[in-house]
C-alpha cells in the first residue's frame, strides 16, 4: 500500500512527515497509508506553483478548457473506479457515491458556463476609446477539502479556480487521501502542465503550513465552522488575500398545512439522513405543529425512518444509509444524543452504534420542545431533533436562532405560508416543498452567519477565482477633445 504520495510539480514523492492512514469505516480495515507532506513538501509545491501558474494564466481560455474537458471524458471513463474509492473511504453507499462522481463530471460544463457569465469580458463603447471589463486569476490557491464529499466539493473549488488560471495547491481530509490521489491522476492524465494542480497529504499541521505560507494568494475552504474561523482569524489583517468559507449549518425545516403525510416525511427524511446526516445541508430542526396533524406527521415519521435500511456500501441490495465516516464520529453522535436527554430531550427513535468497530448507527429522532438552553451546534450525524410549535411566526423565529444560516425549508401547500416563510427566514438556500439537501450546482451555493463569509461557491464560484480588471484603452496617445481648464498647449 506504500507509495508516493504527494503531487509536486508534475512528479509523484514520498512523505516525509507524519506517518497517516485512512480507513474504511464499514468494514474496518486500512485503505491508504502514507506520511503527511514535511513544511519543505509544502514549499516546495507553493514554489513550483507559482512558476507554474504565470504560462498557465497565458493559456487561452479555450486552452485550459480543453484540458479540463479531458479532465471530464476521464471521470466517465473512470466512474465506477472513483466512486468504489469514495465509498470504501467515507462508508457512503455505492448509489450515492456514483451520483457524487456524476456531479463531478456536470460540474465542468457549468463552470466554464459560470465563467462566461460571471467572470468573462465586456467591452463598452467611450467617446474616445473602448472601455473593458476583464477578469485575471488570484495566483495560486490553496483548496482544503472536507470527508462528506471528498470528490465533488474540493473538485467544486478546484475546476473553476483552474478555469479561470489558478495553480492550485490541494489538501484534502485526513480521512480521504485515496479519493483525492485517485482524482490528481485523472489530471495528471488529462494532461495539466506540471505545478499547476499540487497534492499535499496531511492532517491539520500540513493544512497550517500551507494557510501559513506567504505565497498562497488565497484559501477556497469547505469544512466545518470551527476551522472555517480558525483561518478567517490567521488571515485577520490580509486583505491582499482571497478567503473563501463554506461551513457548516444548524438547518431548519417547518412544516405547516401539508395534505401528503407520505410526501412530506419522505422530504423530512431526505433532508435529514441521507448521507447518514453528514451533508451541510440536513435538516437539524424539525418543526411540527402541534396537533392532529402533526401528530400523524411524526407517527409516520418514526415508523419510516425505523425501517431505514442501514449497511454495506457495497451490499446487493443498496442500503439509505451507510457508515458515518469514523466510529470516532459514531461515538460522537451517541454522545450528543445523551447530551439532549439530559438537557431534558426525550428519545423518539434511538440512534444505535450497530457494530463497535465500524461506523454503521441508525438514524435517531429526539423530541427536544423542553429542552432548556438547546446548544447551536451542528450535529454533523443522523439526529433529527424535533420542535412542536403552535405559531408559525414563532417556529420561524426559533428556526432563525442559530449563529448559522446555510439551508432552511418549508414545507406546506400553502403558497402565501411561503411567501411569508421566504421574506423572514435568513440562509442562502430556501427551498419550498423540496428537500434542503441536494443543491444544484447551477446555482450559487453558500450561507450566511457561521456557514460562510458572503463568498458562495457552485455557480457563484467562479467570482471568488478572478478579480475584476476596468480598463480604458485607445489604441494611440491622443490629446483630448476638451482641455481641463487651466491646461494650455
Ligand atoms: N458549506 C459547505 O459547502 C460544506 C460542504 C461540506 C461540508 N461542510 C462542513 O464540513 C464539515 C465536515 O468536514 P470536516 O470535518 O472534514 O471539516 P474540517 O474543518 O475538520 O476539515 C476541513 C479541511 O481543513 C483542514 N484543516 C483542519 N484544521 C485546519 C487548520 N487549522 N488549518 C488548515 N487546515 C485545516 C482539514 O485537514 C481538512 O482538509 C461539516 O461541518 C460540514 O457542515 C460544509
Ligand atoms: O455537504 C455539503 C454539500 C451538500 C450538497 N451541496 C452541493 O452539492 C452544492 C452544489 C455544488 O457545490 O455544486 C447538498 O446540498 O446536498
Amino acid at each position: 500500500m506504500k507509495h508516493a504520495e504527494h503531487y509536486i510539480n508534475g512528479s509523484w514523492v514520498d512523505g516525509a512527515g507524519k506517518p497517516f492512514q485512512s480507513l474504511d469505516p464499514a468494514k474496518n480495515k486500512p485503505v491508504w497509508q502514507g506520511r503527511a507532506a514535511t513544511a519543505e513538501q509544502v514549499d516546495a509545491a507553493v514554489k513550483s506553483a507559482r512558476k507554474a501558474q504565470y504560462d498557465w494564466a497565458g493559456f487561452s481560455f479555450e486552452q485550459r478548457v480543453e484540458v479540463v474537458k479531458k479532465f471530464a471524458e476521464l471521470l466517465s471513463s473512470n466512474k465506477e473506479a472513483l466512486a468504489l474509492s469514495i465509498a470504501e473511504e467515507t462508508g457512503k453507499a455505492l448509489w450515492e457515491a456514483r451520483t457524487e462522481v456524476a456531479a463531478m463530471t456536470g460540474k465542468i460544463d457549468i463552470s466554464v458556463r459560470a465563467y462566461q457569465e460571471r467572470t468573462g469580458s465586456k467591452e463598452n463603447p467611450m467617446p474616445q476609446g473602448r472601455a473593458f471589463i476583464r477578469h485575471k486569476p488570484h495566483g495560486v490557491v490553496a483548496v482544503f477539502g472536507p470527508y462528506n464529499f471528498p470528490g465533488h466539493l474540493p473538485n467544486g473549488h478546484i475546476v473553476p479556480a483552474l478555469l479561470a488560471g489558478n495553480a492550485v495547491v490541494f489538501k484534502p481530509s485526513e480521512l480521504t487521501p485515496k479519493v483525492a490521489e485517485d482524482t490528481v491522476k485523472l489530471w495528471q492524465q488529462a494532461g495539466l502542465p506540471a505545478g499547476v494542480l499540487s497534492l499535499l497529504q496531511g492532517e491539520v499541521d500540513t493544512g497550517k503550513a500551507i494557510a501559513a505560507h506567504d505565497g498562497i494568494d488565497g484559501i477556497f475552504f469547505t469544512g466545518s465552522s470551527r476551522t472555517g474561523h480558525y483561518l478567517h482569524q490567521q488571515f485577520a489583517g490580509r486583505p491582499d488575500k482571497i478567503l473563501a468559507l463554506e461551513m457548516g449549518g444548524n438547518n431548519p425545516l417547518i412544516v405547516q398545512d401539508v395534505s401528503n403525510i407520505d410526501a412530506t416525511v419522505h422530504d423530512i427524511v431526505q433532508s435529514a439522513f441521507i448521507s447518514a446526516g453528514q451533508r451541510c445541508t440536513c435538516a437539524r430542526k424539525l418543526f411540527l405543529p402541534t396537533g392532529a396533524q402533526g401528530d400523524a406527521i411524526l407517527k409516520r415519521l418514526l415508523e419510516v425512518s425505523r425501517n431505514i435500511k442501514v449497511g454495506l456500501y457495497d451490499a446487493a441490495e443498496q442500503p439509505f444509509m451507510g457508515s458515518m465516516i469514523s466510529v470516532a464520529a459514531a461515538k460522537g453522535m451517541l454522545a450528543v444524543q445523551q447530551q439532549l436527554v439530559d438537557l431534558g430531550g426525550e428519545i423518539l427513535l434511538e440512534m444505535r452504534h450497530l457494530d463497535e468497530n465500524t461506523a454503521l448507527v441508525t438514524p435517531g429522532i429526539v423530541e427536544c420542545t423542553k429542552v432548556a438552553n438547546f446548544p447551536d451546534d451542528e450535529h454533523f450525524g443522523p439526529l433529527l431533533k424535533v420542535f412542536r410549535f403552535t405559531d408559525f411566526d414563532q417556529a420561524i423565529d426559533a428556526a432563525n436562532a442559530t449563529q448559522f444560516g446555510l439551508s432552511a425549508g418549508l414545507l406546506s401547500d400553502s403558497a402565501e405560508l411561503y411567501q411569508h416563510f421566504f421574506r423572514r427566514i435568513r440562509a442562502g438556500i430556501v427551498n419550498w416543498n423540496r428537500p434542503i439537501t441536494g443543491a444544484s450546482s447551477a446555482a450559487p451555493f453558500g450561507g450566511i452567519g457561521s456557514s460562510g463569509n458572503h463568498r458562495a461557491s457552485a455557480y457563484y464560484a467562479a467570482d471568488y477565482c478572478a478579480y475584476p480588471v476596468a480598463s480604458v484603452e485607445l489604441e494611440q496617445v491622443v490629446m483630448p477633445e476638451q482641455l481641463s481648464p487651466g491646461l494650455s498647449f
